[in-house]
């Protein structure tokens, strides 16, 4: 089926437009946001260097030997950050084949009994130490903190482009809201084992939060979109740009006004060497229930688009209402070990146990 007026590029909007082009600017992210959801920023503020000295210490830390980078395995820790090995996380059943590091602001949240059970994503997290690659939480940190700013000033811009007060989504950030960023590396398919196929990350929407922030850091093919109609748009690198994308907190929020584009990654071909993205995930408080914007009604005929996906919206249901289940939901089931070790009530309702194979 072919969706009309479908897209079939990705747009760039220049943030350069805030001097003096305000109106242009709002103009161009309406329509990115109402019919495409996926686009790049340029002039967005964050200086290169920065990303070129975390992409460095990234290639770093992927560099160590396994035994090192097995401290900082994610299954110690219950907030689902730290390290993964390659062939350690799925989507929709499938084994994604990509190495990463989550990693997070420090909130360092000691659970104990009587608080609610999601706060242990805020727990404590194994950063590889500064023994083994000097450098890497401080310029991560930096990084987050750069990557917030940005994300705050885009969520200003997207309240005005849906006609309310700039500040409208503040109401969903914590004083001390956690958000997360990682590092991912991307085998060249001829690095891989012959049955591993080609799914760096298989077809998802990003979950809960309101938007996701991407750096591709080198010059490597991988990055699909799919539109409307299913079909899958190359997202291919362009230097000095990020990539932004809505999560499904904003699709929610806004009834689907603005959609959570379904988006995946394939390995790079053979002899093309690993691809590495630093992608950051503007995250919301959990103790907070969604409630739909009250929009105006001009927008009204944009909600209910027809949208082909790959992605199986898990949980969806459930940001609504339980939106710090479903986030728990999700983590378990893209880490089931980790789930089971930390959440075994959570693990055993959504069907992962200690036999569940990645
Ligand atoms: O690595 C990328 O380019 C995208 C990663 C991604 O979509 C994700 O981790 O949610
Ligand atoms: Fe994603």
């Amino acid at each position: 089926m072919t969706v009309e007026n479908d897209f079939d590029s990705l747009p760039i909007i220049d943030l350069e437009l805030l001097n003096g082009k305000q109106e242009l600017l709002l103009e161009q992210l309406q329509h990115a946001l109402f019919h495409v959801g996926f686009f790049y920023v340029k002039n967005h503020g964050i200086p290169q260097e920065l990303f070129d000295r975390a992409t460095r210490l990234a290639i770093d830390f992927f560099d160590l030997p396994q035994e090192i980078k097995d401290k900082s395995d994610k299954i110690h820790s219950s907030s689902f950050l730290g390290y993964s090995k390659q062939g350690f996380e799925t989507t929709r059943g499938r084994k994604d084949n990509r190495e990463q590091f989550d990693l997070g602001n420090e909130l360092n949240i000691e659970v104990k009994p009587g608080m609610p059970e999601y706060l242990g994503l805020y727990s404590p997290f194994p950063w590889p130490s500064d023994e083994d690659v000097f450098g890497f939480k401080d310029t991560f940190s930096e990084l987050l903190d750069q990557y917030n700013i940005l994300a705050h000033r885009l969520t200003r811009m997207i309240a005005q482009s849906l006609e309310l007060p700039s500040d409208a989504f503040d109401q969903y950030f914590e004083p001390n809201q956690q958000n997360r960023s990682k590092v991912i590396k991307y085998p060249a398919v001829d690095e891989l084992d012959e049955n591993d196929g080609n799914q760096g990350v298989g077809p998802h929407k990003d979950i809960a939060g309101l938007l996701t922030l991407l750096y591709q850091a080198n010059d490597l093919p991988g990055l699909q979109v799919q539109n409307h109609s299913g079909e899958w748009i190359d997202a291919t690198p362009i230097p000095g740009t990020l990539v932004v994308n809505i999560a499904t907190g904003l699709e929610t929020l806004t009834s689907g006004l603005m959609p959570a584009t379904t988006h995946r990654v394939l390995n790079p071909p053979p002899g093309m060497g690993p691809r590495y993205s630093i992608p950051f995930f503007l995250s919301v408080r959990l103790d907070k229930p969604f409630e739909v914007l009250d929009l105006p009604k001009k927008f009204d005929s944009l909600k209910s688009k027809v949208v082909i996906s790959d992605s199986d919206g898990q949980f969806k249901d459930l940001f609504l209402n339980k939106l710090s289940l479903a986030m728990m939901y999700n983590r378990i089931r893209s880490h089931p070990d980790v789930g089971y070790k930390y959440y075994p009530k959570l693990a055993k309702e959504i069907g992962v146990d200690e036999n569940t194979k990645f």
